[in-house]
């Protein structure tokens, strides 16, 4: 296990199509959920809820993903539709991380979806400390209103996005960071 730093430090997207299984264990995936849910949460409404794609289930969610795009692009071809079926496929497991703002006149909606992010980075966090690799996607179909209808969303409700989660071999080379003098100033009036 990582020190809390070197966690932090470390942690690196992995894109699905380089993700690799077994998928992780019913133990591990609740201790990511658990993590997941543990964010600041203003008003503790618990604006969010996950939804978890696993084993066949992913081409079953696939399909409803197809049949949306093959509603947008009548023309679609054959290798565009597999791909579309093959899409929450590409990772040996995938959880969606919905934004389900609850009514209140003190807590603005935006901090709701906010405290939905923080669950979604959350989740990435605690895959990595437990030593999986993985992305958060939205790609086209967490846009859409048929996929998030097939996937029972509500229509107060929004895909944050779907956290893709598997193994890889190594360490992902790292990519440029932002410095520190270009992204921080200091107050001074
Ligand atoms: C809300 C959100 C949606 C994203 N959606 C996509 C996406 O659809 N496709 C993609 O290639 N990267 C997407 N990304 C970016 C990746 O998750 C990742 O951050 C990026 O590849 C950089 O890698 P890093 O996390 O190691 O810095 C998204 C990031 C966020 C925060």
């Amino acid at each position: 296990m990582l020190d809390a730093l070197a966690l932090l430090k470390t942690r690196r997207s992995v894109k699905p199509d380089q993700l690799q299984g077994p998928p992780p264990s019913a133990e591990d995936l609740d201790t990511m959920l658990t993590i997941a849910a543990r964010v600041p949460d203003h008003g503790k409404l618990v604006p969010w809820r996950f939804i978890v794609f696993e084993g066949d289930h992913r081409e079953e969610a696939g399909a409803a993903i197809a049949s949306a795009y093959a509603a947008k692009y009548p023309d679609a071809s054959g290798d565009q539709i597999y791909f579309e079926t093959n899409r929450l496929a590409r990772a040996p497991l995938v959880v969606a991380v919905v934004s389900s703002p609850v009514e209140s006149a003190k807590i603005p909606a935006v901090e709701q979806q906010l405290s939905a992010a923080a669950a979604a980075q959350n989740l990435l966090l605690a895959a990595h400390a437990l030593g999986y690799a993985a992305c958060w996607l939205t790609e086209w179909y967490a846009y859409d209103a048929q996929v998030a209808r097939a996937f029972g969303l509500d229509d107060h409700e929004r895909f944050i996005g779907f956290v893709h989660i598997g193994r890889f071999d190594g360490t992902p080379e790292d990519r440029p960071r932002p410095a520190l003098k270009d992204i921080v100033t200091r107050f001074e009036a």
